[in-house]
């Protein structure tokens, strides 16, 4: 479903952000048009005053439809789906949507915040560049293990079946963000087998950091 001339919805995102990436999947998937609005986190520009006064954590992605502000990917992602259901971001058995969200709920909260940013800042601090990178791919692999297991039964060309779902479109920033980090995915054969297939749809190349406006070149 396409947005009307009225509606004006904005994003906040850093094209490197998979938090960020997995919202423009979703709004791609949907048809609908926004606004992108660049807040550069290598430069900080998180904690600027004027962006905690959109959201007071100091993160992206924050989406505003039409004055209405929330940020946090999943809560954006649920919003989005309520507002806009077709295409639907889940398949219509309840026990399939429930295992959708179990795939979804584990990137979002155990994997994804253990190599945030502002961990990967703390443990250089702490220990030096090279535990950083160790760091953030000792917990994207044991995560990706346990989806490869769970996946097993489940995948056809998507995480589910051959319909793309939410599943999908938290994994492939997922994926994104372990080849930054160097994770070998061959390691993954079914995530790289998924990964290989979804990338290729056209929403989601469009949702890519490098078609982002203010893709810069990053350090793993
Ligand atoms: N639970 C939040 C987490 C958001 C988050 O951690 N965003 C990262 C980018 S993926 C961020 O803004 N990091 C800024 C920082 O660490 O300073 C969500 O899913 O949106």
């Amino acid at each position: 479903m396409a947005t009307s001339n009225k509606e004006i919805v904005k994003l906040y995102s850093f094209c490197h952000s998979s938090c960020s990436f997995r919202v423009r999947i979703a709004l791609a998937y949907k048809g609908i048009s926004y606004e992108y609005i660049a807040i550069n986190l290598s430069q900080g520009e998180q904690f600027s005053d004027d962006f905690k006064k959109i959201n007071a954590f100091s993160t992206v992605p924050v989406l505003v439809d039409n004055g209405f502000i929330v940020s946090d990917s999943l809560a954006i992602l649920e919003y989005l789906e309520e507002k806009y259901p077709e295409p639907s971001l889940f398949p219509a058995d309840s026990k399939k949507r429930a295992l959708v969200r179990q795939v979804v709920n584990n990137i979002v909260s155990s994997i994804q915040p253990l190599q945030n940013l502002n961990v990967l800042k703390k443990i250089e601090a702490l220990a030096g560049s090279d535990e950083r990178l160790k760091w953030a791919q000792y917990f994207i692999e044991n995560g990706f293990i346990a989806l490869e297991a769970l996946l097993t039964t489940e995948a056809g060309k998507c995480c589910f079946g051959d319909k793309f779902s939410m599943a999908d479109a938290v994994l492939i920033p997922q994926v994104y963000n372990a080849r930054r980090f160097k994770v070998d995915m061959e390691k993954f054969p079914l995530l790289k087998r998924i990964a290989g297939f979804i990338e290729e749809l056209p929403f989601v190349q469009a949702a890519k950091p490098e078609k982002q406006p203010d893709f810069v070149p990053l350090r793993p």
